[in-house]
């Protein structure tokens, strides 16, 4: 319990002293709270004295002490709100740092980690897991060192009025500090088991969502659903049943809270009774009886969270202790822009995929780069992009090491145009100028005319400011890709991998995406995954790949002389594309 609280205090980091301060606030503000309660005791135990003869009652305190009680209430208040000026905030702060630090962080590691860990585990942990810190974090450790501030202070007033008393106050205190263990613990071993549970459940929903077009198209609804619906149930029961688990040291801790209470007010009401204390003492201890302990009441609520926050943390610490694919890598500025392979081995897992593959290509010239499906085309391309790392060999850019980039550096010189385009949940504007954040209005409409899509998106109800839908939903194919072309105009980076995406757009769509292209790709270097012979005839060397290795490589004219795997894959492409013609 106290390891997960000084985990949360130390994940606090620069907001620790906004933190602590928000404790002495906390400790002032629990004085404040039992002033009044004093000042009533006394009051009314004097008033009890004069009645039965004692010392003569001063009326003018009644006044006084009305305006005493009105002061400290006020003053409770005040360092009630100057708690919560300085603790409410801290865990929006955090969390908002975390998710920016872990946004960043995804950036630079390796494709494979993505494959590695499901959609939903990374969503979990960046929205319910830092969601639940946000919630719960620092309350939790506010209600547990507030908690017991709280707790200290109306012990310090009972053990100075009678230390017997105070034994009573601190025993029942241990006594339910063990059965806040037993809570602790539990909420330890269930949180990974109910973690997962939501996983499973994002999972689903994920995976149901995705996958509905192929569920419609195979009118197979009751198939997909009953994996959401089994997920959910799962969910219900694991939750139902960690609850339920709950309920026993709950009790009993409440129980021995309230029994403790009740000891108290005997144990004053006996020594007022028999005189070994005061009336005003008497009745200030069984008022004390029932405030005493209703600060570390609420403590089980949180001890029942501190399990999920460990958990949530966990993750947390385990995204950020990914290794980045670009550690060690510095801001390069590159003069020229030709990519070198020297001997590169790769393979995603165990497999090998690129086997010994060396190429150059000079810059600001075109490489297609062909072979059949699954040969290891997009790998090269992954490769140069730093994606993954190699397993061995090198690959350069501009002379120098991929390595020796960070990932920003390296992409700012790449502009990646991919068969399959993903466009945000936003503006045309916004997406396109996702290439060049700081582009004018002109650069803008500039790069959308050479892409060939200004017409289309001046076309729409808003223009630029149309919200295209998840992954650019509401747009055609064509539309999409000719938006990705001008996102990379607009970057105007010097390197451009192309994923030529032609097989699947009517022959109209074609014409403007090849015109998209051609301006695209002025005076840079190209290396293109060529489907259309003319690209692959004017590419300035071609690079033919067969089971992950370079087979033949040249120019168009050279490579047909050969009667070797190119020529074949000619005749394959011309066969095709005189059936797409008919
Ligand atoms: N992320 C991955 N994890 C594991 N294996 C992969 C991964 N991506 C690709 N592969 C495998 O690597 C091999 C090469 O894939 P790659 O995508 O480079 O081929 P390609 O030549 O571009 O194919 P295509 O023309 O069909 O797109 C394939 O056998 C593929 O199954």
């Amino acid at each position: 319990m106290f390891k997960s609280i000084k985990r949360i205090i130390c994940w606090c980091g620069e907001f620790k002293g906004k933190l602590y301060i928000g404790f002495i606030f906390s400790f002032f503000s629990s004085w404040f709270a039992a002033m009044p309660v004093i000042i009533a005791a006394y009051t009314v135990g004097m008033l009890i004295e004069e009645k039965k003869g004692g010392t003569r009652f001063n009326t003018k305190w009644i006044g006084f002490s009305i305006l005493l009680m009105l002061l400290f209430v006020f003053l409770r208040f005040l360092f009630d709100y100057l708690r919560a000026k300085f603790q409410e905030t801290i865990s929006y702060e955090l969390v908002s740092r975390d998710r920016l630090a872990i946004g960043d962080l995804l950036k630079r590691v390796s494709l494979g980690y993505f494959q590695k860990m499901n959609t939903g585990d990374i969503l979990n942990s960046i929205t319910t897991g830092l969601h639940t810190l946000e919630n719960m974090g620092i309350r939790m450790v506010d209600t547990f060192i507030g908690g017991y501030l709280n707790f200290l202070c109306i012990l310090i007033w009972i053990a100075v009025i009678n230390p017997m008393i105070s034994l009573i106050t601190i025993a029942s205190m241990i006594g339910s500090f063990v059965f806040l263990l037993v809570i602790s613990k539990y909420s330890m071993l269930n949180a990974p088991v109910s973690a997962q549970a939501d996983r499973d459940l994002t999972n689903a929903a994920i995976e149901y969502a995705r996958g509905l077009p192929v569920v419609k198209s195979f009118g197979q609804d009751g198939v997909a659903i009953s994996t959401m619906k089994k997920a959910c149930s799962e969910s219900k029961k694991i939750h139902l049943k960690i609850e339920w688990g709950f309920v026993p040291a709950n009790c009993i801790h409440l129980l021995v809270l309230k029994i403790g209470s009740l000891c108290i007010l005997l144990a004053a009401v006996y020594l007022g009774v028999t005189n070994q204390i005061s009336v005003s003492n008497m009745l200030l201890l069984s008022f004390l009886s029932f405030s005493v302990f209703a600060s570390i009441e609420p403590i089980s609520d949180s001890a029942h969270v501190l399990g999920v926050i460990e958990n949530a943390m966990n993750q947390l610490d385990a995204l950020k202790s990914e290794e980045f694919i670009d550690e060690g890598g510095r801001e390069v500025s590159l003069t020229q822009y030709g990519i070198e392979f020297h001997d590169v081995s790769f393979g995603y897992d165990s497999r090998l995929i690129l086997n010994h593959v060396s190429f150059t290509i000079p810059e600001k010239t075109t490489t297609a780069i062909v072979g059949s499906s699954g040969s290891g085309k997009t790998t090269i391309c992954n490769l140069i992009a730093k994606f993954y790392a190699v397993n061995s060999g090198s690959i350069e850019i501009g002379g120098v090491n991929v390595k020796d980039f960070t990932c920003d550096s390296l992409l700012s010189n790449i502009s990646m145009v991919f068969q399959k385009v993903y466009l945000f949940h936003d503006t045309i504007r916004n997406n396109i100028c996702f290439g060049n954040p700081k582009a004018t209005e002109k650069d803008l409409i500039c790069a959308a005319k050479k892409a060939c899509c200004h017409d289309f998106i001046s076309a729409l109800p808003n223009g630029y400011d149309t919200i295209i839908g998840e992954g650019g939903g509401t747009l055609s194919g064509g539309e999409k890709q000719r938006i990705s072309i001008a996102r990379a105009i607009l970057k105007d980076a010097p390197i451009i991998i192309l994923d030529e995406a032609t097989a699947s757009i009517d022959p109209e769509n074609e014409h403007y995406i090849q015109a998209a292209i051609s301006e695209l790709t002025k005076g840079k270097t190209i290396v293109t995954i060529a489907h259309r012979l003319a690209t692959i005839e004017n590419a300035d060397q071609i690079l033919v790949i067969d089971h992950g290795e370079i087979v033949e490589s040249g120019t168009h004219k050279q490579l047909v002389k050969k009667e070797g795997v190119y020529k074949k894959f000619v005749e394959i492409r011309e066969k095709a594309e005189r059936w797409n013609m008919e």
